[in-house]
């Protein structure tokens, strides 16, 4: 570049001495050094912005640290500044882009300064509302910890409209300066006198709406609208999304004053263009029938990188999986709606802790039924067309917003039900700084809505832009010579054997509850009651569950369940083997889902719930619905 600048020189014509020359290329060449260093600064500071730069209090960025954060994502550069400054923010970026920090952050450091006023207020000073209870739990957690590495002296709860009202009561006096909840909730606190109007009025200072796009798909817009009358001119109002939805829009309307809006430039319109750059994506054509096999291969030969996140599209096909790749040692959990809260979010913690690699997930689309919603109508919401959409967003409502941690690879052993939900399981994938890789495995009646997919991907196609590519790793060989073992095993995995292990699941959360084991502690002939149940279950089992019935078995298994039988004959053990077959191989301990310790009370039939416990969120006894 010097060398260009005097060549320009020259092209001017001017007669030099060659010591003049000299002198002159020296300055030029030191002028160009500081202009590329100042450039070099500018470029640096533009993509390596500090969080002190940001002005966040060195609090959190210590906090952060601890947590290996160092550098905000480009969502946190822009909204922390701003909340900082007290402006309402709409805030669109991508789903793992770094949304919850970005207002968690400056959120936090504003109750740090505020916190010595607050204490007069009779209500909390922010409301965190999210969708559902499992992101409830999961921003408290954020929150807490948070708040224990800041060491400040700051309160926060979660509150569930499936608390009691003085469950309710007893969370919120104090008051704590957090509340994370949900809107139905918050309005039942409202209506039932838990949360006195005017004390909102008088203490409400932020609220957030985390994962806008679906609070009014979810059915949320009426008891948003019974908070609103009550939230005060002043409060900060801050409104997070995936994508920019006319719900975004609509509730924009509704809860924000004055609101600044953050359209990050990667953010697109209802294509949502939310799948992570760095999000390598592939598919498999096979048969629905060969889906089985495929997948023993890509995991069994190691063919993806864990952890590894699969989704089905039931429950019973996500347990005829885990039973499958179970006889294979591959050791999995099954994460779906049926099992309780409590199982669900501890079965996320030590997933995301590395206690196991694979968690299959059923996005079954019934968590919403039971996640939402809570107190009302049923009847009236059938008839509602919110209703149908609730029913296209429940194809995501096990994984929407949920921040499975260093998640490498995706697989899709059943396309989703809509291009929307492929994009938001692959979202599970690529967050934060990683990066990550998926792999859809499309039988013939996929197709249409792998081309769905494909189309969205091709109009956000540029240079270095998503795009499903085929599998390149797995040979037919490999595929055909695992083929044999494979099909005679899924030929095992049978619909009783299935239904067992849901059954087991259930059972094995009841069993290892914490609260439980103190419960039996005071009362141990609760337990006794529980393990001669066990004992009677095992000894004599209810025929349909011993015996699989004829019309469920074709004649191969038939065949193979006679010589099982014959074998444990043989052997003289018919007890070692469990109905499934073969859940017994594995021990216990080595098996994620033994290690439930769920806190909630469960309420196994016999009367063993003491009077007054309480699950770990401080629900009374709710269990005995899942349970059954
Ligand atoms: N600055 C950062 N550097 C590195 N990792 C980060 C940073 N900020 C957040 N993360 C991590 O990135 C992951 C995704 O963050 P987060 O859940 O906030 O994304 P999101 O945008 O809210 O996604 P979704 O829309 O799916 O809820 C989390 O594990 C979080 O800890």
């Amino acid at each position: 570049m010097a060398k260009k600048k005097t060549d320009k020189l020259r092209s001017q014509g001017e007669e030099k001495s060659v010591e003049e020359e000299a002198k002159e290329q020296a300055e030029v060449e030191k002028e160009e050094e500081v202009v590329e260093e100042e450039e070099e600064e500018e470029e640096e500071e533009d993509a390596e912005q500090s969080f002190t730069e940001l002005g966040l209090d060195p609090r959190l960025i210590r906090a952060l640290s601890k947590k290996s954060i160092e550098n905000p994502t480009p969502i946190q550069r822009v909204a922390i500044p701003l909340i900082l400054e007290g402006k309402d923010v709409v805030a669109r970026a991508k789903t793992g882009s770094g949304k919850t920090f970005a207002y968690l952050l400056p959120l936090l450091q504003k109750l740090f300064s505020d916190s010595s006023s607050s204490k007069s207020f009779q209500a909390p000073t922010a409301f965190i509302l999210v969708p559902t209870r499992e992101l409830c739990q999961q921003v408290y957690s954020e929150v807490t910890s948070l708040i224990e590495l800041c060491r400040v002296q700051l309160k926060v709860v979660q509150l569930t409209s499936s608390m009691s009202n003085s469950d309710l009561r007893t969370a919120l006096a104090g008051p704590p300066d957090i509340l994370v909840s949900t809107p139905a909730c918050i309005r039942t606190c409202l209506s039932n006198g838990i949360l006195q109007p005017k004390a909102v009025q008088e203490s409400l200072s932020i609220i957030v709406l985390d994962e806008a796009d679906l609070l009014l798909s979810y059915g949320y817009e009426e008891d948003l609208k019974a908070l609103t009358t009550h939230v005060p001119k002043r409060c900060q109002c801050l409104l997070m999304s995936a994508t920019s939805s006319a719900d975004v829009e609509k509730l924009k309307k509704l809860v924000l004053h004055n609101p600044y809006i953050l359209t990050l430039p990667e953010v697109g319109d209802v294509k949502d263009d939310i799948i992570p750059k760095n999000v390598q994506q592939f598919y498999i054509s096979c048969s629905a029938r060969d889906k089985l096999v495929y997948i023993l291969a890509l995991l069994k030969l190691e063919l993806v990188q864990k952890k590894v996140l699969i989704f089905t599209n039931s429950i019973e096909m996500s347990y005829r999986l885990k039973l499958f790749l179970e006889q294979f040692g591959i050791k999995s959990a099954v994460l779906n709606s049926e099992l309780p809260q409590n199982s669900r979010l501890h079965m996320l913690e030590e997933f995301n802790a590395g206690l196991f690699d694979y968690l299959i997930v059923g996005d079954d689309g019934q968590q919403l039924q039971k996640e939402k919603i809570d107190n009302r109508d049923n009847a009236d919401r059938k008839k509602s067309k919110k209703h149908l959409k609730q029913k296209l967003d429940a194809e995501f409502g096990v994984v929407r917003g949920i921040d499975f941690k260093n998640v490498h690879t995706v697989i899709n052993f059943e396309m989703p039900e809509n291009a929307a939900g492929y994009v938001h399981r692959i979202g599970r994938t690529g967050r934060g700084h990683n990066t990550g890789a998926s792999v859809s495995l499309v039988s013939p009646d996929e197709h249409a809505v792998f081309e769905d997919v494909k189309e969205i991907m091709a109009e956000n196609e540029s240079e270095d832009s998503n795009f499903i590519a085929p599998f390149p790793l797995l040979s037919k060989n490999a595929v055909e010579s695992l083929r044999y073992r494979a099909e005679d095993v899924a030929r095992s995995v049978t619909k009783v054997a299935v239904r067992d292990a849901r059954i087991q699941d259930l059972k094995n959360e009841i069993l290892n509850s914490t609260k439980l084991k103190d419960h039996f502690q005071d009362n141990p002939k609760d337990l006794d009651l529980l393990k001669h149940e066990k004992i009677l279950s095992k000894k004599d089992p209810a025929p349909h569950l011993r015996n699989v019935p004829e019309y469920l078995l074709d004649p191969t298994t038939q065949e193979a369940s006679k010589i099982v039988k014959l074998a444990r004959a043989a052997i003289g053990n018919n007890n070692s083997a469990r109905r499934g077959g073969f859940k017994g191989k594995f021990k216990k301990s080595r098996n994620p889902l033994k290690t439930f310790s769920a806190e909630a009370p469960r309420k196994p039939r016999g009367g063993m719930k003491r009077k007054g416990q309480e699950n770990s969120d401080g629900r009374k006894g709710k269990r005995k619905q899942s349970i059954e």
